[in-house]
């Protein structure tokens, strides 16, 4: 199975890159996983509602040019689907049955993702309703597979 984890901007603090380069290591047991970063939009702070929509368009143009025909997309979003880990878990399996080897997460920017990528996504994941940052939210992921493989070997790492 070929996991993708697609994000925006660079990741910079040493924190979060020794934390998912260690769950990166982890799964490489299971999976190929690869962590791909399209640069951010430059924007002020205060922005209009218009150039709001730009940021995320050209962002989101960013994402979808990495994403491929065959991959199966999972858009992380507040509003999103929640389910349990073990639902997640359960939710890989069958992906890996019926035939949908290429997964893609999309992590959005600090304004979010664009209707398109929304569009194109096959599916929803929500970690509840609370805003993670970006960065964060991509060390939360990478843990949450990893645990969904564990679940999916029967180990004793959930519980
Ligand atoms: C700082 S958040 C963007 C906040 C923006 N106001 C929005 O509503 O999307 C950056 C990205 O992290 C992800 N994210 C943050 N919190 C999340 C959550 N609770 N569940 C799922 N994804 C989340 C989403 O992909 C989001 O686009």
């Amino acid at each position: 199975m070929n996991i993708k984890i697609i994000g925006v901007g660079k990741l910079k603090e040493k924190y979060f890159t020794a934390g998912i380069a260690e769950y990166k290591k982890r799964l490489g047991k299971f999976a190929n996983i690869s962590i791909v970063e399209v640069p951010d939009e430059k924007a002020p702070e205060s922005l209009s509602e218009a150039e709001m929509i730009q940021v995320k368009q050209a962002e989101g143009e960013r994402i979808l040019g990495k994403i491929k025909d065959k991959e199966w997309v999972i858009a992380l979003a507040i509003e999103g689907k929640q389910r349990s880990s073990e639902a997640f878990a359960k939710e890989i399996a069958d992906l890996a049955t019926y035939g949908h080897s290429d997964i893609t997460f999309v992590i959005g920017g600090s304004l979010g993702l664009s209707p398109e990528v929304m569009q194109r996504a096959n599916n929803t994941l929500s970690f509840g309703k609370l805003t993670l940052p970006h960065q964060l939210m991509r060390l939360v992921l990478i843990e949450q597979i990893y645990r969904a493989f564990m679940i999916n070997a029967g180990s004793p790492y959930h519980k």
